[in-house]
């Protein structure tokens, strides 16, 4: 039997083995040559942790405040499109598992749940709307006030997406969205 994943490297290796090639392509790739994600997985690489001794650990707290709001970490989920091509829940599953450990999590323009579906799934959670300016501002004012409606507690803008970055993965496996999935914005 695989054993249960416990580090990020696991989960990657265990999403390599579960998912489609182009789906696990769209989730693990950076635009172009990727220099800039390998650039940011070094930088990650560099933090380091200083360990302090001879205090007092009785009682560790990790928690801390984003936009008014208390988390019990200093760690939330970004916004990430399309979770549903790795699980028939998507972003559903994503906001009860944020609410379950007391963070935040931004739900995507891009997601492949609805707005309220999310909201409805944990409705006591923290939740953000990350959101994409259409040139049908109708259509971009709608969301904002949908996500307003069901409780979301801030917009985050996306402001680099007039042009996609050029995904060479995707190029290769001609990525689409499968067929039984429709992105939030056209519902
Ligand atoms: C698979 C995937 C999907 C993403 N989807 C979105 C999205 O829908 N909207 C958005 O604003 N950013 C999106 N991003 C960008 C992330 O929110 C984040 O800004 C980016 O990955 C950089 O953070 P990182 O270095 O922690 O990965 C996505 C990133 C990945 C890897």
């Amino acid at each position: 039997m695989t054993p249960k994943p416990i580090t990020v490297d696991d989960y990657e290796a265990y999403a390599r083995r579960s998912l489609r090639k182009s789906v696990y392509d769209y989730y693990r790739s950076g635009a172009e040559d990727q220099q800039t994600l390998a650039d940011n997985v070094a930088a990650f690489s560099r933090y380091r942790l200083y360990p302090r001794v001879l205090r007092d650990v009785s009682a560790t707290d990790l928690s801390t405040t984003i936009l008014g709001q208390k988390i019990s970490m200093p760690i939330c989920v970004g916004s990430t499109a399309m979770q549903r091509m790795a699980h028939p829940d998507g972003e559903t599953a994503t906001a009860r598992a944020c609410r379950a450990v007391g963070t935040g999590m931004m739900l995507s323009s891009w997601a492949t749940s609805s707005i309220e579906e999310v909201a409805e799934a944990a409705p006591d959670s923290l939740r953000w709307m990350q959101l994409y300016i259409y040139k049908d501002r109708n259509l971009t004012k709608s969301l904002v006030q949908r996500a307003e409606r069901s409780g979301y507690k801030a917009i985050f803008l996306t402001v680099d997406t007039p042009y996609l970055g050029r995904r060479l993965a995707d190029v290769r496996n001609k990525f689409q969205l499968p067929p039984h999935l429709r992105l939030l914005f056209r519902e």
